[in-house]
């Protein structure tokens, strides 16, 4: 533990009778202890920033192997430029230790991050029990002046309806005693430190004006880029998820206008890169399929718990989860083409995780897809350089394989392109007898279109 956490009498920022600037003092030397909760690819570097903002941060986490992880000063997220290094000094400079217990994380602290996570179940309900168990560890340790700041994205009302009275019943403390804000995470996987330190404006909202303050001048310390108080928490908790249902609606719309490319003749890929060149139109790319924690989840936190009625939405988010199996399609009709019957089909898949480079593969497009081929009766191959899941797609039927493995196939299917996909040379892939059919999952491929030796399939893509 740092001096400071030893040492200074804790601050509590929220109703403090202390000057503003002296607020701000005592956040930036230590005098204000911080607790994040969810020491994920999210959390660890959200605690980073804090602990290198406060110098006084307690990463609280139920996985033990995480907590151990950091307290020795490693880091167990990956493809995260610098954080492990930072990491290691924090924690040596004692500015951030790691715990388990939650209850006495909270009882020091008097700023309470929770980011945990918050994904969707079965018939795409919000689960929010996870934020729940969080909120009540921290209602054990809450005192007042405390400010308890939600960062997981949440469906709009849940900190005002939900969070607020669990804080309440929890820690016997009145509403008026402790803050709680909603602060949204605007942050990709990859680049996690410079998004949280100022790459986008952050969203802040209170479920009392003295919340959305506190909020405010913690973040006004974080983040470097404009803070923006909205209204209130459940104002900021729609920001997140409308920024998430646009992405999905209008991919939808790009893929929609994918599947009109036979009947309209025309490369709709060309069209929508030449829509886009007027400032008012900003169409996304059509693909294999939308993956991820973030953009396939959000819209179902508006369609799920609320009555109103979401055609568009809806018809989005079918639309993308549709797109994985027009995909494998697009592979068995190019080998009926070939005269493969696919019973008899080798097929390969390039790429196995969500997105390039991201080593996640939460509603990754290549899992349907594989089971669809596999359903077909073909024999899949699938290889992946930045991924290291392998049950899940081995249990859907396919072999993994490393890329010096590589044999020759059939078809292959771009799904996810790695940057390693660079040094393929993918008409080598096929077999010298016949053409290799191609599917092009994400528009990575055009420049083969027409080579000899392929069979080239696209989305949105005519040939
Ligand atoms: N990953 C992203 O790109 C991204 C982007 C923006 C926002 N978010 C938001 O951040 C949230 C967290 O995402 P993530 O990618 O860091 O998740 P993650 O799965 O990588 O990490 C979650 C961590 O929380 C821990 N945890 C789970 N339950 C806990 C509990 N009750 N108490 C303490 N720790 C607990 C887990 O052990 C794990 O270490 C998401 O739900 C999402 O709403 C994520
Ligand atoms: C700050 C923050 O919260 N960031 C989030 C994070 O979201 P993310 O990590 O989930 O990544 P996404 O890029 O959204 O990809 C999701 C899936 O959608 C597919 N896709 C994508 C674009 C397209 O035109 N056509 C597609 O088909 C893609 O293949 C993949 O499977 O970064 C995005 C900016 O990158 C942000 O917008 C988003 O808020």
């Amino acid at each position: 533990m740092s001096d400071s956490q030893t040492t200074t009498e804790s601050i509590a920022l929220y109703n403090s009778d202390k000057s503003v600037d002296e607020q701000r003092a005592a956040l930036t030397n230590g005098a204000v202890p911080v607790a994040v909760t969810g020491l994920g690819k999210m959390g660890l570097p959200l605690a980073a920033v804090y602990s290198e903002t406060t110098k006084n941060v307690t990463g609280v986490d139920i996985d033990s192997s995480v907590v151990e992880a950091i307290e020795n000063g490693d880091c167990h997220i990956t493809g995260e430029p610098a954080l492990a290094d930072l990491v290691a000094e924090l924690v040596d400079d004692g500015a951030l230790t790691a715990t388990t217990d939650g209850v006495e994380a909270a009882r020091n602290a008097r700023v309470h991050v929770v980011i945990v996570p918050t994904l969707v179940d079965e018939n795409d309900q919000p689960i929010l029990s996870v934020m729940d168990s969080a909120m009540s560890t921290i209602a054990e340790g809450l005192e007042p002046g405390d400010i308890v700041i939600a960062e997981s994205t949440l469906p709009p009302r849940t900190c005002v309806d939900r969070l607020l009275p669990l804080l309440e019943r929890e820690s016997g403390l009145s509403r008026e005693e402790f803050g709680l804000a909603f602060c949204p995470e605007r942050t990709s996987s990859g680049r996690a430190l410079e998004d949280i330190r100022g790459a986008y404006p952050k969203i802040v909202g209170g479920v009392d004006e003295e919340s959305t303050r506190v909020a405010e001048l913690i973040y006004g310390e974080i983040n470097s880029n404009e803070i923006i108080p909205v209204s209130d928490a459940t104002t900021a908790e729609a920001v997140k998820v409308f920024e998430g249902v646009y992405r999905d609606t209008n991919i939808g719309v790009a893929n929609e206008l994918a599947l009109m490319t036979e009947e309209l003749g025309i490369d709709v890929t060309e069209a929508i890169e030449a829509a886009n060149t007027q400032p008012f139109c900003h169409l996304h790319i059509p693909g294999a399929g939308v993956g991820g924690h973030c953009i396939p989840y959000y819209p179902h936190f508006l369609m799920g718990p609320f009555e109103t009625d979401t055609p568009v939405m809806r018809a989005a988010r079918e639309t993308n989860d549709e797109m994985p199996r027009y995909t494998a399609n697009h592979a068995l009709d190019g080998l009926h083409a070939e005269g493969v019957d696919p019973e008899d089909a080798r097929v390969l898949v390039l790429g196995l995780t969500y997105r390039p480079g991201v080593n996640e593969i939460e509603k990754t497009p290549a899992l349907p897809l594989i089971e669809e081929l596999d359903a077909a009766g073909a024999s899949v191959t699938a290889v992946d350089p930045v991924n290291t899941h392998t049950e899940p797609f081995e249990k859907a039927g396919a072999t993994l394989v490393s890329m010096d493995e590589l044999s020759t196939y059939d078809a292959c299917v771009l799904v996810t392109p790695q940057a390693a996909f660079e040094e393929l040379s993918i008409p080598a892939l096929g077999d010298s007898d016949r053409r290799l059919v191609l599917v092009d999952g994400r528009q990575e491929l055009k420049h083969l279109r027409g080579h000899d030796s392929i069979h080239y399939r696209g989305i949105g893509i005519n040939v």
